[in-house]
C-alpha cells in the first residue's frame, strides 16, 4: 500500500537550480523534499561543465608540449566526481535542511509526486529541475552502434587514435579541440554550414581558423546519412565522403526529460518543446483546479532559456522567492551571458545580430572589430561585435560577442553595459588600460553612428 506524507514543496531533479531551490528553501526552514534518481548535482559536475573544462585546462598544456591525458582523467575521477559519487553535494543538501529522496519521481496528479511506494503531496508547489540528456540524432545504423556522448568521454582514461564528432555546437567544438591537442585525429561534421550557428559568424569564422591550426578537419553543410560499426572502426557516411575513425562522440544537441514525467497526469500538455513558463518561473500550462493557485514551477535546461548552469542557478533563486512570497525580482534575460570554452573563448551577451534583425523591436545598428593593439602584439586573430538600440538618446547595447583570448572575462563589462543600460555616450568615455584586450571594445563603440 502507497503511503503519503504532506510537504510544503517537493523538487523534482537535482541539478544546479534544482540544488539551489531545495538548499535555499531548507534554509528558510521550508519543509523541502528533493528528489534525484541518480547523482545531486546534475549534469554539470559529474558529466558537463566541470570534467569538460578540466579536459580544457589539460589541453592547454598540451598545446604548451605536456600532454599528460592521464593527469586530466585522475583529476575528474579524483578531485572532481569523486568517482561518480555525490557524498558531498548530498551532504550538503541536506545540512541546508532539505531531505533527500533518492529514486525516481513521477507526477500522479496536481501537487502529488510519487517515488517508489510513497506519495508526497506538497502544500506549496512541485520543482521541475529534470535537465536533460544527450540526444541521439534519427540516422539510419546510429542506435545500434557503440558510439559515446559526454557521458563516456569524461569517463576515459586512454584515447583513442581517431575520432569523428557529430555536432559543432559548444560540446562538439570545446571536446574536438581538446582531443585534437592530445594528439586524436579528430573530423568535426555538423550539417550547418558554420562552427556553433546559433552565434555570431565573425565568431564562427575565428574559431574555424584556430581549430583548423590544431588540425581539426571540418565537414560543414554537411548532414551524416549513414553510420555503421565494424572491425572495430566506425564508418560514417556524409554526402560524398565516407569517414573512418576508431570512434564515433554524437553532440548533437540534447533530450529534455519530460517524457515519462505524468505530467498529463495533472493536465499539463507538453508538446515536445520546452515547458513554457513565466517570469516567476511557474509553468504555464499548469492549473491546479482545486483553488489552490499555482503548483508547478520548472527551472533549468527544460525551459528552454538557455541550458546554461548559471541560468539554472538564477532561476532557481527566482522560483525561491516565489515560493517564499517575495515580490521579486523576477527572471529578466536580456543581459543572459554564455561562454564556449575553445581557444579562443567565445562570449556572448545578450542577442546576436540576428536575433535583433529578427525581433524587429529595434533601431539596430551593428558595428565589428579585431583585437586591436593587444591582437596584434600578441598575434592572436578575434573579434568584438556590437549590437546596439539606438532608439532612445546615444543609444544602449542589446547585445555583443567577443572571440578571443579571455573573452569570457571580457564579456563581464559588456554584460553589465546591456543589464544596467549604460547609454553609449558614458561607455565611450570610460577609460580602458592599454593594452588590454578589454580595450578593442572602445574602437568598435566609436564605429557605431555618434
Ligand atoms: C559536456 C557539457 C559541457 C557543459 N559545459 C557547460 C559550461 O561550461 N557552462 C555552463 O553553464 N553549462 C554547461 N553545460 C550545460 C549544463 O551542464 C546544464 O545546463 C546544467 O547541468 C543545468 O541543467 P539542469 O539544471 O536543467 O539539470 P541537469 O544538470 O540536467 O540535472 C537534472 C537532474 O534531474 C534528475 N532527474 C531527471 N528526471 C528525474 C526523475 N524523474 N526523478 C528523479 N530525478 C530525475 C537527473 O538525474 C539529474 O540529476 C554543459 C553540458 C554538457 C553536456
Ligand atoms: N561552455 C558552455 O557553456 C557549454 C558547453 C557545452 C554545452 N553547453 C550547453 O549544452 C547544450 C548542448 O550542447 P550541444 O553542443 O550538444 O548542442 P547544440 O544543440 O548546441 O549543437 C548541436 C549541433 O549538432 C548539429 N547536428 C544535430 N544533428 C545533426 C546531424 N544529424 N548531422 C550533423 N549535425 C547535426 C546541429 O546542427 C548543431 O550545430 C548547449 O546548447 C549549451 O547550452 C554549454
Amino acid at each position: 500500500m502507497s503511503e503519503t506524507v504532506e510537504v510544503d514543496v517537493v523538487v523534482l531533479g537535482a541539478g544546479p537550480g534544482g540544488e539551489t531551490v531545495g538548499g535555499l528553501l531548507g534554509k528558510a526552514g521550508v519543509d523541502v523534499v528533493v528528489v534525484e534518481e541518480h547523482l545531486v548535482g546534475g549534469e554539470c559536475p559529474f558529466y558537463g561543465c566541470v570534467p569538460s573544462k578540466l579536459m580544457i585546462a589539460g589541453a592547454r598544456r598540451a598545446a604548451e608540449g605536456s600532454p599528460d591525458w592521464a593527469h586530466v582523467a585522475q583529476r575528474i575521477r579524483s578531485d572532481a566526481t569523486h568517482d561518480w559519487t555525490d557524498t558531498p553535494f548530498a551532504e550538503r543538501l541536506v545540512g541546508h535542511g532539505a531531505r533527500l529522496v533518492r529514486g525516481r519521481g513521477r507526477i500522479v496528479g496536481p501537487r502529488r509526486v510519487a517515488v517508489d511506494g510513497t506519495t508526497y503531496v506538497a502544500r506549496r508547489g512541485v520543482v521541475l529541475n529534470t535537465g536533460t540528456r544527450p540526444a541521439v540524432p534519427p540516422v539510419e545504423g546510429l542506435a545500434g552502434t557503440p558510439f559515446w556522448t559526454n557521458r563516456d568521454i569524461v569517463r576515459l582514461t586512454e584515447l583513442p587514435g581517431s575520432i569523428v564528432v557529430l555536432g559543432a555546437g559548444p560540446i562538439g567544438v570545446e571536446l574536438a579541440q581538446v582531443l585534437a591537442r592530445f594528439g586524436v585525429a579528430v573530423t568535426l561534421v555538423d550539417q550547418a554550414p558554420r562552427l556553433l550557428p546559433r552565434d555570431e559568424p565573425e565568431a564562427s569564422r575565428v574559431l574555424a581558423e584556430a581549430l583548423a591550426a590544431d588540425g581539426v578537419r571540418l565537414v560543414l553543410s554537411a548532414g551524416v546519412d549513414r553510420v555503421a560499426h565494424a572491425d572495430g572502426g566506425f564508418v560514417v557516411e556524409v554526402g560524398e565522403e565516407t569517414l573512418r575513425a576508431e570512434r564515433l562522440l554524437v553532440a548533437a544537441g540534447r533530450t529534455l526529460q519530460l517524457d515519462d514525467l505524468g505530467l498529463e497526469a495533472a493536465d499539463v500538455v507538453v508538446d515536445g518543446g520546452a515547458l513554457e513558463v513565466d517570469e516567476r518561473m511557474r509553468v504555464r500550462a499548469a492549473t491546479a483546479g482545486d483553488g489552490g493557485g499555482p503548483w508547478l514551477w520548472a527551472v533549468g535546461d527544460i525551459t528552454g532559456k538557455g541550458a546554461f548552469t548559471h541560468v539554472s542557478n538564477y532561476q532557481g533563486r527566482v522560483a525561491v522567492r516565489d515560493l517564499l512570497g517575495q515580490d521579486g525580482p523576477w527572471a529578466d534575460y536580456r543581459a543572459a551571458t554564455r561562454v564556449t570554452y575553445t581557444e579562443p573563448e567565445i562570449a556572448v551577451v545578450g542577442l546576436t545580430e540576428a536575433q535583433a534583425r529578427e525581433s524587429g523591436a529595434y533601431a539596430m545598428e551593428v558595428a565589428v572589430g579585431d583585437l586591436g593593439a593587444r591582437g596584434w602584439l600578441d598575434e592572436t586573430d578575434g573579434v568584438v561585435k556590437l549590437v546596439a538600440d539606438t532608439s532612445q538618446g546615444s543609444g544602449v547595447l542589446v547585445g555583443a560577442t567577443v572571440a578571443g583570448p579571455a573573452a569570457g572575462e571580457v564579456i563581464g563589462l559588456l554584460a553589465t553595459a546591456v543589464h544596467a543600460r549604460v547609454p553609449l555616450a558614458d561607455l565611450r568615455t570610460m577609460h580602458f588600460a592599454y593594452p588590454t584586450y578589454h580595450r578593442a571594445i572602445e574602437t568598435v563603440l566609436w564605429r557605431l553612428p555618434h
